[in-house]
């Protein structure tokens, strides 16, 4: 009903402004975010170095960081890679996006009367289910050990507000236990398949244009040495931003977007489009625009370089979308695919395991709600 959709547009904006707001208060704020991020690059760090040089699949160690700074922002904390909770939770969310991008969930999606019959779409909500008690049962935690007085993280404002929404008696209140939980659930999933993919996109490209990654770590070197490198030092690294765009672009991993219904009657360029559609804004379309990129399909970090190797912003650079519902972690994300990326180069150099040439790296990506490189493994081999 009309009613019901204004409440559900009205309650998203409500908790997007107090995500957003929570994101600034507690990792944003660009100092916190960066102190948070270079903290998990030792860690992730030392996981690396655990493999010897020898080949592995860099798909968890990715994920498990980059799920430790959204967690720390949203907790307060972050969990050992060992941890068998965040282990479990972390896996099932990364499996849910990889099961959301198969032909019978997509079938599923345009017939939901055929949702019964449908094997994935169970496992998805098996491990929805999961996920929500191991979140209930975090904040059960949060719940018992809070101090109004040291807020942790979001979590910890989250039960404040309703506390307090509740002593007022405030009607319709969007700060509920369901809220809560929700928002919860979709910063972790939003926060940490994405840019883990990202960075294992990155690596993989390493891997297999060995020139570009020597060109990336001789500038690394010129520029930061051995020090640890500080969000402040991007600009000094124009060939290093240009190939961190580069992986984005070329990666493309929200081919789709994610589809939004119109809210009311639109007539854009030209076409009618009523009230209640679905649309898919195709990332794709313009992060492969022919008309404005040089070579769309290859790895052309010169696509953001001018003719003085200086970075060159482009406006067709879109991975985030646009817009209202543009992504919310933008800003963290880039921080921590920036960071992440070049503290693993100063210390690795990547390359395909023995036996597998540069050439046979495959670049197709695999089936997911998300763009994710196919399975492979790659040698982390140490640089001192
Ligand atoms: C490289 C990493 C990332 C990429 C490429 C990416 C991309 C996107 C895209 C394309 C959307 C859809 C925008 C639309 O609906 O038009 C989105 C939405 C969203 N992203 Fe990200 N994202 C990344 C990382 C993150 C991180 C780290 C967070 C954690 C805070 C996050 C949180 C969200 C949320 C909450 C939404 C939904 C916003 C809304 O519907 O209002 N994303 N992201």
């Amino acid at each position: 009903s009309n009613e019901k959709h204004k409440q559900i547009v009205f309650s998203w904006k409500e908790m997007r402004r107090f995500a957003l707001t929570n994101l600034r208060d507690f990792g944003m704020g660009k100092r916190s975010a960066e102190e948070k991020i270079i903290e998990e690059c030792h860690h992730l760090i030392q996981e690396f170095t655990k493999h010897d040089g020898k080949a592995f699949d860099t798909t968890q160690p990715l994920n498990y960081a980059t799920s430790n700074i959204i967690s720390s922002i949203v907790y307060g904390s972050r969990f050992e890679y060992t941890d068998p909770q965040f282990k479990g939770m972390v896996d099932r969310a990364n499996e849910n996006i990889r099961l959301s991008g198969s032909p019978s969930v997509q079938l599923y999606n345009m017939f939901p009367w055929l949702g019964h019959w449908i094997k994935n779409r169970k496992q998805i909500m098996k491990n929805k289910d999961r996920n929500l008690t191991d979140i209930r049962d975090l904040v059960k935690h949060l719940k018992e050990t809070l101090n109004p007085q040291v807020r942790r993280g979001l979590v910890d404002s989250f039960l404040i507000r309703e506390q307090k929404d509740k002593d007022s008696d405030v009607v319709d209140s969007h700060y509920h236990e369901n809220n809560r939980i929700f928002t919860i659930l979709h910063l972790f999933a939003a926060g940490t398949d994405t840019t883990a993919a990202t960075l294992r996109w990155g690596l993989l490209l390493m891997a297999k244009y060995p020139q570009v990654q020597d060109q990336v770590q001789e500038e690394l070197s010129r520029v930061i040495g051995s020090r640890q490198v500080q969000v402040e030092d991007r600009k000094n690294l124009p060939y290093t931003d240009a190939v961190i765009h580069e992986t984005q672009r070329l990666a493309n991993i929200a081919p789709m977007s994610i589809p939004h219904i119109t809210s009311r009657d639109v007539t854009f360029q030209g076409y009618f489009i009523k009230k209640g559609t679905a649309v898919f804004p195709l990332l794709t379309s313009v992060l492969y625009d022919e008309s404005e990129w040089e070579s769309p399909y290859t790895f052309n970090p010169g696509h953001f370089l001018n003719e003085h190797g200086q970075f060159m912003p482009k406006e067709a650079f879109m991975p985030f979308s646009a817009g209202r519902r543009v992504c919310l972690g933008e800003g963290l994300a880039r921080m921590e695919v920036f960071l992440f990326f070049t503290s693993l180069l100063q210390h690795f150099c990547f390359t395909p395991p023995c036996g597998v040439t540069e050439d046979e790296l495959d670049l197709t990506p695999a089936v997911g709600f998300t763009l994710s490189p196919s399975p492979h493994q790659l040698c982390a081999v140490s640089r001192f």
